[in-house]
């Protein structure tokens, strides 16, 4: 597999009028087509900087990014971002938020529509196509925003804590989901989170970012022997304590 994203010496400086805030310090990385990279780290090291200029709202102003080999800003098109909250739109019913994005596109076909549609039946949610979102629980809205990032097929999946309100039964039911279309399509994806046990679950690499500024402290790897099973196996595992705990010692307070 060949080298699809790559991020050089990144540095993201936040000014106002008084004072400067760096958020990310020179952190390099790259990852591979199709593979799964989640981000986690102490809260205010830079997780949500790096995935929002990754997704382009923040310009770079130290460092690069490419995107299989092309800058960041010729590849907007191409990437997919689902938020920590999702985002519907309250007056559109489910099947009318879940064809937004190609809507926005510009390529709301019958046939794009379609696969839109039997995305939403892919998470599980077909049925409630004609529902509109304060209808639906706090799990399935999220569904709908994955499906709906998913429709316009984007080349790389960025995903900013999108199970972070979720009880335990939706958020693991949403991750098995989640790694299943993974293994489907093989998008590359990029996810951050504050659950390591997420992190193992769903990562074929996990990055921890650690410090204020944010650097880059480890990329772990996940074995393959969790790798290739689902989310509620891998905590089972007799591999993921040991896990677990080097990736606790690596994550500051
Ligand atoms: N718009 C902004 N203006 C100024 N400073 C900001 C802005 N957004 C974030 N920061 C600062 O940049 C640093 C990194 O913030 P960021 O939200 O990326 O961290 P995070 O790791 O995602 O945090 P959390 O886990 O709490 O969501 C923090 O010091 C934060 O206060």
């Amino acid at each position: 597999m060949s080298t699809y994203v790559e991020v050089r010496d990144l540095t993201h400086r936040y000014w106002d009028v008084k004072s400067e805030t760096i958020a990310l310090k020179e952190i390099s990385f790259s990852l591979k087509e199709g593979s799964f990279l989640v981000i986690v780290g102490s809260s205010g090291c830079g997780k949500s900087t790096l995935l929002s200029i990754l997704a382009g709202l923040y310009p770079i102003h130290e460092g690069f990014i490419t995107i299989d080999g092309n800058s960041l800003a010729s590849c907007q098109k191409r990437i997919g971002y689902v938020l920590q909250k999702d985002a519907l739109l309250a007056w559109r019913t489910i099947k009318q938020n879940v064809q937004l994005g190609l809507e926005i596109q510009g390529i709301a076909t019958l046939k794009n529509k379609q696969y839109a549609f039997d995305l939403l039946d892919q998470v599980g949610l077909g049925h409630v196509g004609d529902h509109y979102p304060h209808q639906l629980s706090g799990g399935m809205r999220q569904r709908v925003a994955l499906a709906r990032t998913l429709a316009v097929k984007p080349d790389l999946l960025l995903l900013d804590e999108p199970f972070s309100a979720l009880d335990i039964k939706n958020k693991i039911h949403l991750e098995t989901l989640l790694k299943s279309i993974h293994k489907q399509q093989k998008k590359t994806t990029i996810l951050v989170t504050h659950d390591l046990e997420e992190a193992i679950a769903l990562g074929d690499d996990v990055l921890v970012l650690s410090g204020h500024p944010g650097t880059l402290r480890k990329i772990m790897k996940i074995p393959d022997s969790i790798k290739n099973i689902p989310p509620l196996e891998v905590r089972g595992h007799t591999l993921f304590r040991s896990l677990f705990e080097d990736l606790w010692r690596e994550v500051d307070l």
